[in-house]
């Protein structure tokens, strides 16, 4: 067995340094050996900065004998194409969440896989190894708050870069909780709808904000997540799954409390790569290790597309005005 994996990086920004750092930090079983990106000077400051290759294409980097298992970090409507092209090389592929743009292409990448012949591709949706929500889920498979009637949940973000939307509160921040929901609850949705509010003066006005998002599951369990794209108080995330005999809440990050001027002060984060560092870290050392056994076993392109489906349903109802069902095909076997 190999002791270490060979990974090239596709997208030098914000999360794809974050990970570089990590894979070479972090994870002792992997080696960065390229990085890509369309922007060249980014590569090439990242690849001076990880001591590894600048390749010119995303699809040069997956071709490369030097590159065992590839990470996408490049922007959301470049995921589906280098997924497709790791696959069709046969190369292990992790794609930064959304998989796809489109539930069309999600599927693609599905048959993909199916043709390949062996499981390839893993999402990230690095909330479901958080020991927070780790910890909920263990609770509520245990029995320990009976069975699990509805979960309220907040994504308050406080601020979004340049050229934000408002379908992207669904395609880019919502689309966490739409994955961790029908894990922490194992149900998949049956309908989906985004219910109208007083808008934030805080925001520029130019995407709806806040949005609230309302998700049935099958067994008819309600969702309602309240969805801050910009103007928040902190990067604040809160989720509490209400049972029949009690209640798991996700816990506040640790941090110091400070008791000063008859008052007492406990801060909060401001930022995605400091609260979930830890579910990073976990996500890409078990992804790692799953990968030097033979296959990734963390959030499959399945997730991935029904993470789309739903995300299309809720913005149709934003257009609608009503709920929108969800309907997903059959689970293919190498998903179950
Ligand atoms: N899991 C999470 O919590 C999380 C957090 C942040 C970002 N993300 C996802 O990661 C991706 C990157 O986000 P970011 O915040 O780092 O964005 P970013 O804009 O900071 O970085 C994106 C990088 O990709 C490059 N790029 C864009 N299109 C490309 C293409 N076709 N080929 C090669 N390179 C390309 C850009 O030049 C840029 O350097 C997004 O899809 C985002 O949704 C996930
Ligand atoms: O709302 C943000 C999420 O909380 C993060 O986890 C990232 O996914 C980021 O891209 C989103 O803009």
């Amino acid at each position: 067995m190999k002791q270490q994996l060979r990974v090239g990086v596709i997208g030098c920004g914000a999360i794809g340094k974050e990970h570089l750092r990590r894979l070479t930090d972090v994870v002792p079983e992997t080696i960065v050996t390229g990085v890509a990106d369309y922007f060249l000077p980014a590569a090439q400051s990242a690849a001076e900065m990880f001591h590894c290759t600048a390749f010119q294409t995303g699809e040069d980097l997956i071709a490369s004998p030097d590159v065992d298992a590839v990470v996408v970090t490049s922007a959301d409507p470049s995921h589906a194409a280098y997924v497709l092209e790791a696959i069709r090389h046969k190369k292990f592929v992790f794609c930064e969440k959304p998989l796809a743009q489109t539930a069309e292409e999600c599927q693609q990448i599905i048959a993909a896989e199916q043709a390949a012949g062996k499981k390839l591709v893993q999402v990230g949706f690095m909330r479901r190894y958080d020991r927070g929500y780790m910890a909920m889920k263990h609770a509520i498979s245990s029995n320990e708050i009976g069975a699990p009637l509805m979960i309220h949940a907040a994504h308050r973000n406080m601020s979004q870069a340049p050229g934000f939307e408002t379908d992207y509160a669904v395609t880019r921040v919502a689309i966490h909780e739409i994955d961790i929901c029908r894990w922490l609850l194992d149900d998949e949705y049956a309908t989906a709808q985004v219910l109208g509010v007083r808008q934030s003066s805080r925001t520029s006005g130019e995407w709806l904000n806040p949005q609230i998002m309302m998700l049935t599951t099958r067994s008819g369990q309600r969702i309602d997540v309240e969805v801050q794209t910009d103007g928040a108080y902190a990067y604040d995330i809160q989720c509490h799954v209400v049972g029949e005999d009690g209640i798991v809440s996700l816990p506040d990050p640790t941090s110091v409390t400070k008791r000063a001027a008859a008052a007492i002060h406990t801060p909060l984060m401001t930022d995605w790569k400091d609260r979930f560092i830890e579910a990073y870290d976990i996500e890409f050392q078990e992804w790692a290790k799953s990968l030097l056994n033979g296959a990734p076993t963390g959030p499959s392109a399945w997730d991935g597309y029904v993470a789309c489906v739903t995300g299309d349903a809720l913005i149709r109802s934003r257009q609608t005005g009503k709920p929108e069902d969800i309907v997903l095909p059959e689970k293919p076997e190498m998903y179950q």
